[in-house]
């Protein structure tokens, strides 16, 4: 056996939440980097060595994540300020790190934290939301109407960022060059990946990175009491079911446990404020507002995600462009290993039954 690097203790980082995630960042990019380097037939599990995979599983259970690379590693935590003496605004940020060394992977990183950016307003609507200590004393009406409104237009800009993709990044350099990079063990039916020296039970979350573990949009779901775990009806057909329940649940795992922690408090919400909305005139309104400029983010995030992958699996690289190695994976599918189009629509579908609707004996949503 070659020689091998040793594994090195954590111990001197556990007490700094700002060391550990640098440290989740740091090993997940070079475990990312080994499993899709190194030479392979594809008959034998790819073996991350003890070095990596070791620390890697310790910060990852410490910062209640799954240990692999996750949107946190590729946008929060990969994008710092130009000039850290001014604050973080799309104006002042740089990406650290990228696989392709293109201005298009850097940019795909940018399209995700501006909407994070931009989504902060959202987080505080809801925040205001929660620590409300009656939501539905006729005193907050005006209050969460002007929030539900405010929320809609943070949606609308939401859309324009995530349509503002298209110019800034070329969907052959996205498909062909940057997201093989994404794909994590046994993505999409790809090569597995044994985690040397760490209990296989241990690394069971080993999706690639995917902007459904952004909490942002999580958070705004469990607000407006979006639920993703309903049946689409109708029922599609037993091929185009896969993955569409359980995604969002999945993707949960793949965040920091803070942010989960902040998903169950909404999730905990004893008084939505769609149960206030049925109530009151005065808010209906307002709430499909909100719901109808979600579903609308989602009917042109499907165009994108169907622009930058379903209609370049079809496509060649061409231009010169060099096709990474795909290693295995079912070219429609997403990082997360879902079929794309539909795991979306199930989405949008959703969002839409969300909508309150007038019915004989009150109101309800579908
Ligand atoms: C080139 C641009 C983009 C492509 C190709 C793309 C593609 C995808 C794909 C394939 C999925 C399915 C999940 C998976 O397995 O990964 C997904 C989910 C998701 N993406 Fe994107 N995406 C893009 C940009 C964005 C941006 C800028 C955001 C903003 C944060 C975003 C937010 C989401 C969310 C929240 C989900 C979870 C599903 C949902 O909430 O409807 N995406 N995306």
């Amino acid at each position: 056996m070659g020689y091998q690097w040793p594994v090195l203790s954590t111990e001197s980082l556990e007490g700094d939440p700002r060391l550990l995630q640098r440290a989740h960042a740091v090993l997940a990019w070079l475990v990312q980097h080994y499993a899709h380097s190194t030479p392979t037939d594809g008959s034998e599990p790819i073996r991350i060595p003890k070095s990596l995979a070791v620390p890697l599983v310790r910060v990852s259970k410490i910062l209640r994540m799954a240990p692999i690379l996750t949107f946190a590693d590729t946008v929060l935590w990969n994008a710092r300020p130009r000039d850290p003496r001014r604050p973080l605004s799309m104006d002042n940020i740089q990406i650290e790190k990228t696989f392709s060394g293109t201005e298009d992977e850097e940019n795909f990183y940018k399209a995700s934290a501006s909407v994070e950016l931009r989504g902060i307003e959202a987080i505080q609507i809801i925040h205001r939301y929660l620590n409300l200590d009656d939501p539905q004393d006729r005193i907050n009406e005006s209050g969460l109407r002007s929030d539900l409104l405010r929320l809609k237009s943070v949606l609308e800009e939401l859309t324009e960022l995530m349509e503002g993709v298209k110019k800034a990044v070329d969907p052959r350099v996205f498909y062909w060059q940057v997201r093989p990079w994404f794909n994590g063990s046994g993505s999409g039916g790809g090569q597995r990946w044994v985690y040397e020296g760490v209990a296989e039970s241990a690394v069971v979350d080993t999706s690639g990175p995917s902007a459904g573990q952004s909490a942002i949009m999580h958070a705004i779901d469990a607000f407006l009491g979006i639920d993703h775990r309903q049946l689409r009806c109708p029922i599609p057909s037993v091929r185009k079911q896969h993955g569409d329940s359980a995604f969002m649940d999945r993707m949960r795992k793949y965040m920091p446990g803070l942010h989960r922690d902040f998903l169950d408090r909404i999730d905990d919400t004893q008084v939505t404020i769609k149960n206030v909305a049925m109530e009151r005139n005065g808010l209906r309104e307002a709430y499909n507002g909100a719901v109808k400029a979600l579903k609308r983010l989602r009917d042109i995030h499907i165009r994108v995600a169907c622009l930058y992958i379903v209609s370049m699996a079809r496509s060649e690289p061409s231009d010169g462009l060099q096709r990474r190695e795909t290693r295995g994976l079912d070219v429609a599918r997403g990082t997360g290993g879902n079929h794309v189009a539909s795991l979306l629509k199930a989405g949008r579908d959703a969002t839409q039954k969300a909508i309150l609707h007038l019915f004989v004996l009150g109101w309800v949503s579908y």
